[in-house]
């Protein structure tokens, strides 16, 4: 008997993207979107598009770009949402949009301030708007987990009577265990059954976002909303990797059901978000943290050893571990084996970004005798945040003292010109942040610093990620930075943010632009 499928509906650029301090630039989204197309997710939430020029800017690429999967985008019960969703995703060949509103009595009333056929009124017409602009439109309601399910059916026929094909029901607040999920979905599937998919979206604020995932889909869900890591609001969401494990290890259980995911692209799609967001899955996580295979005690080494399965349930390369080589390019490697491991890595970079990328990691590989996996994806994603390179570092130096006074001299290329100047500061870093500014003119305000070492050893890279404002009004940008030396990644970093920075500023501009000639 043929297995049913069960659809994997990506949030990582959407819901991912709502975890403090994981926002990512379009060209990172891009690279990321790709990924997940490798790894066979059905649906991809591209993002918001009505959210900010950058998101409709990253939704409308993602939606050029991917052929395998479809592109969605998130919409607010707002006819303005829904146009810009609708234009955002219009290339993409298969195409979605996601509209929602709240159906629980706390956020009508404190949130909304909506009465509930208001609430109707406005889900209906949502939903028949995004019908102009595409044939696939999923509706959720918003906190489903504390909605009345009387209520629920009743809005849930008024929209699949106005076109809507998926019905979605977030536990928004993670506040639902297994059986009161599964209860749930057994009354809604069996309610719509054969006039729409039900979805579900769980979250983890008590930790309980995969398992109610499983208990969904036993009772009747077809659709799940995940994300890589399990990043997302707060808590985060149910992880995309431990529901796709969970069904592929308990066959046994799960045996009417498959998804369409390729396993082996779980590891290096985890790998190339946490490099990206600069957000490490703690060491223990299930499937993808970094001690997820490592056997540490006597007794379990000498079971490994005997037989594998008496303590491991999954084999590290269903999750495209085994994969990862251990030491991979060396100063000797040309061009050809480079690109080859980009492509193995999950990256598709242009002429010119590859071209740039090879001389970094030439410059890297005469300094650094062994260049691993690791390496290489965080060598990519810092050289992706650089996407305008208004700014680019080309000289540093730096005096400090125990008891003296920190100091920067920093040298940076603008328009083709060399533009030196020097600072002081509270400390060394502090120093150079603020002689970039001096010479940018901007005046960053520096959210969050942090430094990781990529691999081991002494000669390992420094990796630093920066999150700053440029302007109060705006949302703070991320930058990385990648280098043997700490300040020296902490520039990059930071003129990294600023780069990303004025690109957004610069399609701001253009798209205020566009709408003062329309008026
Ligand atoms: C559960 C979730 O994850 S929902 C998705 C969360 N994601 C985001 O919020 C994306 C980032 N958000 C943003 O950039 C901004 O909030 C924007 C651009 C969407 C809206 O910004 P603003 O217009 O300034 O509104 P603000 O964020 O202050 O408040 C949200 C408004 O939307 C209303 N609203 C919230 N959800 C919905 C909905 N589904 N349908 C219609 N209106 C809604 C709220 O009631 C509030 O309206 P009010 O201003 O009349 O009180
Ligand atoms: C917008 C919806 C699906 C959401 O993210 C939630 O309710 O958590
Ligand atoms: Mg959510």
């Amino acid at each position: 008997m043929s297995k049913e499928i069960i659809k994997i509906f990506d949030t990582t650029l959407r819901d991912g993207e709502q975890s403090p301090g994981a926002s990512m630039n379009t060209e990172e989204k891009i690279q990321i979107a790709a990924q997940l197309e490798r790894l066979g997710v059905d649906i991809i939430e591209a993002g918001f598009a009505a959210a900010s020029p950058g998101d409709f800017d990253a939704v409308s690429k993602i939606a050029q770009r991917v052929q395998n999967s479809t592109i969605c985008s998130l919409a607010r019960a707002i006819d303005a949402d829904i146009k810009a969703a609708g234009e955002a995703i219009a290339a993409a060949k298969m195409k979605r949009i996601h509209t929602f509103i709240a159906t629980s009595p706390i956020h009508m009333q404190y949130k909304l301030k909506m009465n509930p056929d208001e609430v109707i009124r406005r889900a209906v017409r949502a939903v028949e708007y995004a019908r102009e602009f595409v044939d696939d439109v999923e509706f959720s309601c918003e906190d489903a987990g504390r909605s009345d399910i009387g209520f629920m059916k009743e809005i849930t026929d008024a929209v699949i009577n106005a076109g809507a094909s998926t019905i979605n029901l977030p536990d928004t607040v993670g506040f639902r265990l297994p059986n009161e999920i599964g209860a749930m979905v057994k009354e809604m599937s069996e309610y719509t059954k054969g006039r729409a998919i039900i979805s579900v979206h769980n979250h983890n604020d008590l930790g309980l976002g995969v398992a109610n995932s499983l208990e969904a889909i036993a009772n009747g869900a077809r659709q799940v909303e995940c994300t890589i890591n399990g990043l997302g609001e707060r808590a985060g969401n149910a992880a995309l990797e431990e529901i796709v494990m969970a069904l592929k290890t308990r066959h046994d259980i799960f045996k009417d059901y498959d998804t369409n995911i390729n396993t082996k692209e779980i590891y290096p799609t985890s790998r190339l978000i946490a490099n990206i967001t600069g957000i490490e899955p703690q060491p223990n996580k299930a499937i993808v943290g970094k001690n997820a295979f490592a056997h540490e005690s006597g007794i379990h080494q000498d079971g490994v050893l005997k037989h594998k399965e008496t303590y491991e349930i999954i084999r590290p390369e269903d999750i495209g571990l085994d994969m990862e080589d251990t030491l991979v390019l060396g100063k000797h490697s040309g061009r050809a084996a480079f690109k080859d491991k980009l492509a193995k890595l999950g990256f598709t970079l242009s002429d010119d970004e590859l071209n740039s990328a090879f001389e970094r990691f030439k410059e890297l590989a005469d300094k650094k005798k062994d260049i691993y996996d690791d390496d290489i994806r965080a060598l990519i994603t810092s050289e992706m945040t650089n996407i305008e390179k208004a700014y680019e570092l080309v000289a540093m130096q730096l005096m400090d003292s125990t008891g003296g006074v920190p100091s920067a001299a920093v040298t940076i290329r603008h328009n083709g010109e060399d533009i030196t100047d020097a600072g002081i500061g509270d400390g060394t870093i502090d120093a150079v942040f603020k002689t970039i500014d001096r010479i940018t003119g901007y005046q960053g305000q520096l959210i969050d610093y942090k430094v990781k070492s990529v691999t081991q050893g002494k000669d390992a890279l420094a990796n630093v990620t920066v999150k700053v404002t440029f302007n109060e009004n705006e949302p703070a940008i991320i930058g990385h930075g990648l280098s043997l030396d700490t300040m020296l990644a902490s520039a990059r970093a930071y003129i990294g943010a600023l780069n990303s920075y004025l690109s957004m500023e610069g399609m701001l501009k253009l798209r205020h632009t566009d709408s003062t000639e329309t008026i």
